[in-house]
């Protein structure tokens, strides 16, 4: 069973994900890390980040290793855990322009795609492009400013500064970012994290493998 949870930023997504995973025993995935860890390598590399091919050849010469671990997916190139710097505000600003590659969605796609069943997989697309099979769909939203008053207690930045953020991103992934057709769209503005785990967790099917 694939169960997606879509939403816009720091909607929930990870949070989510996570413990509904937990709930059911089962992995998550966040598709987010993947291009993340695509833009910081290219930053780190001093790549033009609209480069395809440049950033394509990059990334096949060390290849990632996404970890699918309940409590955090964590992402890997050899002996390097990635993972707490993926997270940044310079990661942030970069990262749409990655995931506008189509090369680098095909990439992306493909690492989702040969993971074994059941998963719960959040992103943006897991529900339409990705798994459009999925058993169960989700899609989280919340007001720009509760997003960012969740965010701001994880980043040093202020409150008026990561919402506007947060609204240029969504605005940059706007293509990618359309709930699917049969999502049950979720408003977690009023809910709390427990709240909205036990929502997903009452809208799925009876229970399969
Ligand atoms: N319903 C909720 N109520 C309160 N805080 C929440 C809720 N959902 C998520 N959070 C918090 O908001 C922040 C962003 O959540 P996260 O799971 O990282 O979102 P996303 O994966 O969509 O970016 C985290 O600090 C998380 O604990
Ligand atoms: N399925 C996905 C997941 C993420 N992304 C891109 O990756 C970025 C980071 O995703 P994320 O889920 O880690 O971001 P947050 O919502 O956690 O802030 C997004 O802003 C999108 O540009 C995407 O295009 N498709």
């Amino acid at each position: 069973m694939i169960v997606t949870i879509d939403g816009v930023a720091a909607s929930g997504k990870s949070s989510v994900a996570s413990g509904v995973a937990r709930a059911l025993g089962v992995p998550y995935v966040s598709s987010g890390l993947l291009y993340r860890a695509a833009t910081l390598l290219g930053l780190e590399a001093g790549l033009r980040l609209e480069n395809a091919a440049e950033l394509l050849a990059h990334l096949r010469a060390q290849p990632l290793r996404l970890e699918a671990l309940a409590e955090g997916n964590r992402v890997w190139v050899e002996e390097r855990d990635l993972t707490a710097d993926l997270h940044s505000s310079r990661v942030d600003r970069g990262v749409s322009v990655v995931a506008a590659l189509p090369e680098v969605r095909a990439w992306v796609d493909g690492q989702l795609r040969a993971l074994p069943e059941p998963f719960v997989a959040e992103g943006r697309d897991m529900g339409t492009a990705v798994f459009p099979q999925a058993a169960a769909k989700f899609y989280l939203t919340a007001s720009p400013r509760v997003r960012a008053e969740r965010r701001a207690r994880e980043r040093p930045e202020d409150v008026p500064a990561i919402e506007a953020a947060l609204v240029e991103r969504d605005r940059l992934d706007t293509v990618q970012s359309a709930p699917a057709p049969d999502a049950r769209v979720i408003d977690t503005g009023n809910l709390t994290l427990e709240g909205v785990i036990g929502a997903v967790l009452a809208g799925l099917p009876a229970r399969q493998g």
